[in-house]
């Protein structure tokens, strides 16, 4: 049995064919593969090797319980970034303590239920968040484990929407000023410093940009113990990329060698928080075409998945590859896949060279992280149903929404 990997090599899972899914579950619909999942984990787990370490899963690319109840099993770690999140991971049966709090904007309420339910670690991202949770910690008297987030003022090189290591973005604390930081946490009574913590951006498809915030990391750490200040872990955050199209983007081999060579005999735990590599080559978006509309300027495919669907093309001009389930003979045309959403920005795909008729399935591959996620109820459509492929079953690991579910907790006024 194969299914798909970091290189988008294969498509579906081979032993249900997607027209089966599509007529069991309806379209759209998100269809995962367990053992893809399960494979890109173990993937990040045995590059680490006997370095101690934990993958901490970022549930912001797939937040589905199945999904998270899968990489729990499998002893995952998870990265959140909200309590919403943290109450999922704890209903799927991660373990608290393997769970780490990212965000610049996390509440009060936020923190003292991460701190109740007895996280490991919150990575701060400013002075006053630190002081927030000094203060919660303190009133709950209980002690809070901590990394900052340091931004390192490095190019992720990737969308600058995702880009999140240079100076002007809002996250995480200059990395020359973090030292103070550094002091006034170790300071504080009821936290505990623990780490450091690095993030610079998501799709990342070269290393250098994560080597070079690594040595920032590690200067700042050795200036931190001439101070007296232990760092335990290192969290170098998620982004390594994967193929979409034609990106050829660093293994997580290559990745934890690399890192292994900056880092030599130190004695740090590594935590990682990979969504995108792990979640989006082990799913899929199948969708129908509704209609063909050809045009003076431009083919039409109107499919029955939207930008509420999938996001990506519409808010990054991503461009994720569409292949229809079964393929015609014919003479291909150039098509935009669009969505029914009433927007000129709701396409899928552009100039796809596809032989198409009404009713064909198609499949929008690199689904499984960001997709489902990101989705959302605009124009009021309901949420795609999202299925999981184990072998050769089947499950359903979120029903479609009913029309009902989009106005039940609203009311009409009096
Ligand atoms: C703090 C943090 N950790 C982890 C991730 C996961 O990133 P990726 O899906 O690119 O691995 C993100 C998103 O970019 C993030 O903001
Ligand atoms: N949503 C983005 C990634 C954001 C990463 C979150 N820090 C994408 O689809 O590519």
């Amino acid at each position: 049995m194969d299914h798909f990997n970091y290189r988008g090599e294969r498509l579906f899972a081979e032993d249900i064919p997607v027209t089966e899914l599509a007529e069991r579950f309806g379209t759209p619909c998100y269809v995962y593969s367990r053992a893809t999942l399960e494979r890109h984990w173990h993937a990040f787990d045995r590059a680490l090797g006997a370095r101690p370490h934990l993958i901490c899963f970022a549930v912001k690319a797939n937040s589905n319980l199945g999904v998270l109840s899968l990489l729990a099993r499998l002893g995952s770690g998870f990265d959140i970034v909200s309590v919403g999140e943290l109450e999922r991971v704890l209903a799927a049966g991660g373990e608290p303590d393997k769970i780490i709090f990212s965000g610049v904007g996390k509440g009060a309420a936020e923190i003292r239920r991460a701190l109740e339910a007895g996280i490991r670690c919150f990575n701060v991202e400013s002075e006053p968040e630190l002081e927030r949770i000094a203060d919660v910690a303190a009133d709950m008297d209980r002690v809070a484990t901590v990394s900052l987030r340091v931004n390192p003022d490095v190019d992720a090189r990737s969308h600058p929407y995702i880009s999140t290591g240079l100076k002007e973005n809002k996250f995480g604390i200059d990395i020359h000023a973090a030292e103070a930081v550094y002091r006034r946490a170790a300071a504080l009574s009821h936290i505990h410093v623990a780490g450091i913590d690095c993030h610079i951006g998501s799709q990342l498809t070269e290393l250098s940009p994560f080597l070079d915030a690594l040595d920032h990391v590690l200067a700042l750490a050795d200036r931190l113990a001439e101070q007296g200040i232990a760092i335990e872990h290192l969290d170098l955050g998620g982004g390594l990329g994967i193929r979409y199209t034609d990106e050829a983007p660093p293994e997580p081999d290559a990745y934890a060698e690399a890192l292994s060579a900056r880092l030599g005999e130190r004695d740090l735990e590594i935590i990682l928080e990979p969504g995108r590599a792990i979640a989006g080559n082990a799913g899929i978006l199948l969708t129908r075409v509704e209609y063909l509309k050809p045009t003076p300027t431009h083919n039409f495919a109107i499919v029955d998945a939207a930008m509420n669907d999938l996001l990506r093309p519409a808010l990054y001009g991503a461009e994720q590859a569409i292949v229809p389930a079964v393929q015609r003979a014919g003479e291909p045309l150039p098509w935009d896949i669009v969505g029914p959403v009433c927007e000129t920005g709701d396409f899928l795909g552009k100039a796809r060279a596809l032989v198409l008729a009404q009713g064909d399935l198609l499949a929008v591959r690199s689904s499984g992280a960001y997709g489902f996620t990101m989705s959302s109820n605009y124009n009021s459509r309901p949420r795609a149903a999202e299925v999981m492929v184990d072998g050769d079953r089947a499950h359903l690991v979120r029903r479609r929404e009913r029309l009902a579910d989009l106005y039940a907790d609203e009311s009409r006024l009096p």
